[in-house]
């Protein structure tokens, strides 16, 4: 429990930290709900300086043991209005249809494919989700971390290499293996 005092966060929010997604999350202990972004009523000045020291002091660094089986990647997320969070940084709500998401991800892909920009430079703008502002750069993880649709996609891919379109609960994704 950090408290709201150091945090900066409204009563009942502390930061909690995403292994799989090697990313800060925050989360309401009194309902329960998990978000990527700070809830509004946040003091951001008093959380940018706890969130340094939080991750200085915890020393939450990324696992740096790819032997232990686990890979590092980045992602590029198309949401649409079935995701199961339809909702990002991007879009308060994402009314797409899957359809126009497919369309959207693979004139990404064909960006990407011709050398115009890489993937990372795409997530920054494109992405849904909240690892954009890390150019869609999910850290380590291991297997179980991740969906499995998401899992089997990037560990079938060598270093270097970029996924078709995956389809996951959370949108369509592309995904780039890292390490
Ligand atoms: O799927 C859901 O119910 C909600 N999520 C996952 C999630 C999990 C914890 C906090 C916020 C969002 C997403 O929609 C989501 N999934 C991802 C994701 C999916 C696969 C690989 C990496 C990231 N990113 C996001 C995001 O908003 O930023």
């Amino acid at each position: 429990m950090n408290g709201s005092r150091e945090t900066g966060l409204p009563p009942h929010w502390e930061v909690r930290h995403s292994n799989s997604k090697n990313l800060p999350y925050y989360f309401n202990s009194q309902d329960r709900t998990s978000r990527w972004e700070p809830p509004s009523g946040t003091d951001t000045e008093k959380l940018k300086i706890y969130m340094a020291t939080y991750h200085s002091a915890k020393g939450l660094v990324p696992a740096s043991d790819p032997q232990s089986g686990t890979i590092r990647a980045a992602h590029l997320l198309v949401k649409h209005r079935d995701s199961r969070r339809a909702s990002s940084w991007r879009e308060a709500e994402i009314t797409r249809s899957k359809e126009e998401a497919m369309e959207i991800i693979k004139s990404h892909q064909q960006k990407i494919k011709s050398g115009e920009i890489t993937l990372g430079e795409l997530a920054l703008t494109e992405s849904d989700c909240s690892s954009a502002r890390k150019s869609g750069d999910l850290g380590y993880f291991g297997r179980g971390d991740m969906q499995k649709e998401f899992e089997d996609a990037a560990f079938a891919l060598r270093p270097g290499e970029i996924s078709d379109v995956v389809d996951t609960a959370s949108g369509l994704h592309l995904i780039e293996r890292l390490e």
